[in-house]
């Protein structure tokens, strides 16, 4: 993205209802020590996700990669199964674009959150074969409330605006997933010890 592109996102003003306003006492956010260095993939969270999955065969097959600061970009290049109306993305495939980029962000924050909320502004069509350039970051913090935006411009980091999005994740415990996800897909998971130990990981956020 552009530096004029990047004001020009940046400078307008918040958008959405009150719950997506940061309150007084909300921090910046911090990137942690061991967040993947900027430009480095931040690889998948899990490999049967909707957003990012590669053995999700649907799937978005979205790859964030870290930016300085607490900022991530991603690339989505709708294909026909995306479409909603005739040769265009159905906007509840980009709004899941943006929630999949947006809940990336919270990798470089090493803590795990969910979406609580989530606003989208569908400001042009996206037509099929087009890629859409996804810019999210972290705008505030505050307990276990991560405030956090995003947009997708057409065809490339500085191309028009089609889509953009305030939201709200909520930190969690990794019970959360265990005590709420299907028994069958919880064991597979716990049964690999790498992907156990990367999320416990997360838990120990020092
Ligand atoms: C072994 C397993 C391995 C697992 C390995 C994978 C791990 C990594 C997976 C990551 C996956 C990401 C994927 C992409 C992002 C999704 O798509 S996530 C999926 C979609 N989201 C969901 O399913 C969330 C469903 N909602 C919930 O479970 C619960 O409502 C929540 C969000 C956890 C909140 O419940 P809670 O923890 O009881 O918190 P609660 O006290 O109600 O609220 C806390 C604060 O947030 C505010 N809040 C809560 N919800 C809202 C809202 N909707 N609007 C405004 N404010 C709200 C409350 O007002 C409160 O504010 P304060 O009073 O503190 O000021």
């Amino acid at each position: 993205m552009s530096n004029d592109n990047r004001q020009e996102a940046a400078a307008r003003p918040p958008s959405g209802s009150a719950s997506l306003i940061p309150p007084p006492d909300a921090t910046a956010p911090v990137r942690h020590p061991d967040a993947p260095a900027p430009g480095e993939l931040l690889g998948s969270h899990y490999e049967h996700c909707f957003g990012c999955g590669g053995l999700q065969p649907h799937g978005l097959h979205l790859e964030a990669r870290a930016r300085e600061g607490v900022r991530v970009t991603a690339e989505f290049t709708v294909r026909p199964a995306h479409q909603g109306a005739p040769g265009l993305a159905h906007g509840g495939v980009l709004a899941t674009a943006l929630d999949e980029t947006l809940g990336s962000l919270n990798w470089l924050l090493r803590v795990i959150a969910v979406t609580g909320r989530l606003e989208t502004d569908f400001v042009r069509p996206v037509p099929v074969d087009s890629v859409l350039h996804l810019d999210a970051e972290v705008n505030a913090v505050a307990g276990r409330k991560i405030y956090c935006s995003a947009v997708g411009r057409i065809g490339s980091p500085e191309g028009p605006v089609a889509v953009r999005a305030s939201a709200l994740f909520i930190e969690v415990k990794v019970d959360h997933f265990i005590d709420n996800g299907r028994s069958e897909e919880i064991q597979a998971v716990m049964a690999d010890p790498d992907q156990v130990r990367r999320t416990r990981a997360f838990e120990v956020n020092p």
